[in-house]
């Protein structure tokens, strides 16, 4: 079964199949048994480059664990629970991923959530800067605009800041451009790329028709309309869920793509390059997602914004404003005034 379906799979989507020795990472999983982590540890089960998978979560890791653990590959699964056992979960673990925190319901905006998931981002952070400072930490709990700007002022208090090694997971919005672009084109979205710079939330969203690959040639008004459906289309998968939480499973194959980026670059390779969230300097907004280059440390160069044609620089003039409000919401509540 490994050999025949899921070596072909994994093969099929990071273009290798097995590793050995130091090519192998541990990663954490943190938020492991929700909506996100459970899909998200079984993409991370099958994924040849990682030999140890530990899952953490406020509750029932241990029998999402012991489930994962029949799965026919040859990653140890490990579970740990409750706050007394964060710190051994993360302990030097390679990639933490993040996704612990309450999602949306309709009617709310990401921005609602931060009360709450914002004191889970800071005591993960914490945890992270005192048991896995050399991790590189990929967080998905949203309000990604503000939480990224919590990690890294927790970070910067430890006197453990990287800017290469934090990322707020912006993925999911490549994967829905590519996927949407590629419907309009009537192509294989594995042929489509679209960068997606900015932010994670509504008009911070700002995805790079002039650059996407292959060329399109949308009329003035798909591409509107297409920006708009991107914008929306995490509120678009809230409202068909109706109470039952948001995005789940394509963010759950979105942050196992992230992943494999991010272990791509440390074992070495060439030209890994993924859009995320991080400590950069744009316009006034010190958090902006942009291309990056990955490599052995995280981030490698960062390949910032590049040319934009006018609409695009319009879009970028809105989000800016509403980011460096973001970005102070996620700063003041780690360093109150
Ligand atoms: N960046 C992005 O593109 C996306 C971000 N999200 C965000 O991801 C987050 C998680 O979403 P779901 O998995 O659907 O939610 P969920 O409610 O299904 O799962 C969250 C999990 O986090 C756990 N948790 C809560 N507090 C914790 C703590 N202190 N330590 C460890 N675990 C803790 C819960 O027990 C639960 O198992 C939400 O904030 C959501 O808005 C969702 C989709 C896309
Ligand atoms: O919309 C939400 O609340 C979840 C999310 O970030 C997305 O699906 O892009």
């Amino acid at each position: 079964m490994y050999s025949q379906v899921i070596k072909p799979f994994i093969q099929s989507y990071n273009g290798f199949a097995s590793c050995e020795g130091e090519e192998c990472f541990k990663v954490t999983i943190a938020g492991a048994s929700g909506g996100i982590g459970q899909p998200l540890s079984m993409l991370m089960k099958m994924n040849p480059f990682v030999k140890e998978l530990s899952l953490f979560d406020l509750q029932h890791t241990p029998g999402v664990a012991v489930d994962l653990s029949h799965i026919e590959t040859p990653c140890k699964v490990k579970a740990f629970m409750g706050a007394d056992q964060r710190r051994e979960a993360l302990k030097d673990a390679n990639i933490i991923i993040v996704s612990a925190g309450v999602p949306r319901k309709p009617g709310m905006t990401r921005d609602d959530l931060f009360n709450v998931n914002a004191y889970i981002i800071k005591d993960l952070a914490e945890a992270a800067a005192e048991v896995a400072p050399n991790a590189l930490i990929a967080i998905i709990t949203n309000p990604v605009n503000s939480v990224i700007p919590v990690a890294c002022e927790v970070m910067k208090k430890a006197n453990k800041f990287d800017p290469r090694r934090i990322f707020g997971v912006t993925t999911l919005d490549i994967v829905r451009t590519n996927t949407f672009v590629a419907e309009a084109l009537k192509i294989d979205p594995k042929e489509v790329n679209v960068p997606v710079i900015g932010g994670h939330a509504g008009d911070t969203i700002v995805p790079l028709f002039s650059r996407s690959k292959p060329h399109v040639s949308f009329s003035d008004e798909q591409i509107i309309a297409m920006t708009k459906r991107i914008q929306n289309a995490g509120t678009e998968v809230v409202e068909a869920k109706a109470g039952a939480g948001s995005a789940t499973l394509s963010m759950a194959y979105s942050a196992a793509r992230f992943a494999n980026a991010l272990m791509r670059g440390l074992r070495g390779e060439q030209n890994v390059i993924e859009c995320a969230y991080v400590a950069s300097d744009y316009g006034g907004a010190s958090y902006f997602a942009t291309p990056l280059l990955l490599g052995k440390d995280g981030i490698k160069e960062n390949l910032g914004v590049g040319e934009l044609n006018d609409f695009e620089k319009k879009l970028v003039e809105t989000a800016i404003p509403i980011l460096i409000e973001n970005i102070k919401t996620g700063v003041d509540f780690v360093n109150p005034k």
